[in-house]
């Protein structure tokens, strides 16, 4: 028998799978969260000309000496106009901060600085001296006409959709948000509503994974229970597989009522890969079906248990996502903390340990819960991240450094000192 993968090996044939989706064009309004599917090349100068960054007045800086200075006022602009008059020598315009500079000027004195003296006559008073340019924001500082400004695969957050409505970029290529259809399986589940009968329980991976999915910036469907009949399961994993992801949960480790594999590749889902040496999730599934590229799905069986879904959706799903939606480094960041007691464990899969990692001035600290195994959800409240246990190590010491997967919808928070 092969050995079963390990993680990195897991998430490498993942990666190997799965392609980014057709790139498509949107609204700069619905493209928050997307990755933009090309470069964005700067089609013009920022600014557009040269202009003031302060309400004052323009002048030439070859009138100006330290003390105080007369000119004489010959106009006023404002933001969104244009001077046709060209400032001499003796001469100012009262200027507005984001007015273009007019012809001659080449310094903006603060208003702050002047005296109105009456009968359009200013008095400037400067206190040091003041350099050519002094004020004013050049046109093309920021950027200039044909640079790359950002990169494809870039995430859109809202200082990008900013910046391309600068560029007067209306619509963008983005690779589209997944569309990712959840379907847990099982004649124990009952809705979240309902009160269980004997044996029953409420299905609550659904919830959560639909809020893993849309953290991770796709878009959820969760369908009706699927029960643990051929027929049944057959039907819902068709209703899945019209979506561009589809995650069930339970129903793939090795009981007689598991029918999640065996229904998959009666499907037309070929098998990537079944199990990973890892705890919890061991059982997990992943595949493709890809008969046209427009009806390609890509699937995993999560493993029933519920910390188990919440693990492998953060370690393999998040990163299946990202490599769909175009992101250039598709894995789980894996962040380095420290140890603040001495644990144990046993047993022949690495393990990712539901904990807390806290930060300090200087590093981050990291302390696993009382978990009590796959099913026990309540630990995971205290907790913000998996921590990695490698296999074959028995005991890791206090200040010991260990790799840590901060959860979606987590953060790390202050760690708080005997003082505070
Ligand atoms: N003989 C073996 N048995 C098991 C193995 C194995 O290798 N050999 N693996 C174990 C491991 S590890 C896990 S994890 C579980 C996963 O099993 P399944 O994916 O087949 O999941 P189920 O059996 O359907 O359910 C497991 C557990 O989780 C509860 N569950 C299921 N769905 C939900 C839901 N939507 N919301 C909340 N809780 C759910 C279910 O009732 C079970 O208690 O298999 C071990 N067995
Ligand atoms: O791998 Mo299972 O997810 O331990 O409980």
């Amino acid at each position: 028998m092969l050995p079963m993968l390990n993680v990195d090996q897991a998430l490498g044939l993942i990666r190997e799978t799965v392609s980014s989706a057709p790139k498509q064009a949107s609204s700069l309004l619905d493209a928050l969260g997307s990755r933009l599917a090309e470069k964005i090349v700067c089609p013009e100068d920022s600014p557009p000309f040269d202009k003031s960054m302060m309400d004052g007045f323009a002048v030439r800086s070859s009138d100006l000496r330290i003390g105080e200075i007369e000119f004489s006022k010959i106009g006023e602009l404002a933001a969104g106009h244009e001077s046709t008059l060209s400032i001499g020598s003796g001469q100012t315009i009262q200027i507005m901060t984001g007015a273009p500079i007019p012809e001659g000027a080449d310094v903006v004195i603060p208003v702050e600085q002047s005296r109105e003296l009456g009968d359009s006559r200013i008095c400037l008073t400067l206190e040091s001296e003041v350099a050519s340019g002094r004020n004013i924001l050049r046109q093309g500082t920021n950027m200039r006409v044909d640079e790359d400004v950002i990169a494809s695969g870039q995430l859109i957050r809202p200082q990008e959709i900013a910046l391309l409505a600068e560029m007067g970029l209306a619509h963008v290529p983005v690779y589209p948000k997944p569309s990712v259809a959840i379907l847990a399986t099982g004649d124990e589940l009952v809705p979240v509503d309902a009160t269980p009968g004997p044996g029953q329980i409420r299905n609550s991976n659904a919830l959560m994974l639909a809020q893993q999915v849309s953290a991770a910036g796709a878009v959820p469907e969760i369908l009706d229970i699927a029960r643990d009949n051929r027929e049944d399961l057959r039907a819902k994993i068709q209703q899945g597989l019209q979506a561009d992801f589809l995650c069930l949960s339970g129903g793939v480790s090795a009981g007689k009522l598991d029918l999640v594999p065996s229904e998959l590749e009666r499907a037309g889902v070929r098998k990537v890969f079944h199990k990973v040496a890892m705890k919890p999730g061991k059982p997990i599934w992943f595949g493709k079906r890809e008969t046209e590229p427009a009806s390609e799905c890509y699937v995993f069986g999560l493993p029933g248990n519920p910390v188990s879904s919440m693990v492998c959706f953060e370690l393999f799903v998040r990163t299946a996502l990202q490599k769909f939606s175009g992101s250039p480094n598709a894995s789980p960041q894996l962040l380095e903390a420290e140890l603040t007691k001495k644990f144990e464990q046993r047993g022949d899969r690495d393990v990712w340990f539901p904990s807390i990692v806290e930060a300090d001035s200087n590093k981050l600290h990291l302390t696993p819960t009382n978990w009590k195994g796959s099913s026990d959800l309540r630990s995971t409240i205290l907790a913000n991240c998996s921590a990695l246990f490698p296999a074959g190590i028995h005991t890791f010491q206090r200040g010991e450094t260990v790799q840590v997967l901060l959860w979606s919808g987590s953060r790390i928070e202050p760690k708080l000192t005997h003082n505070s």
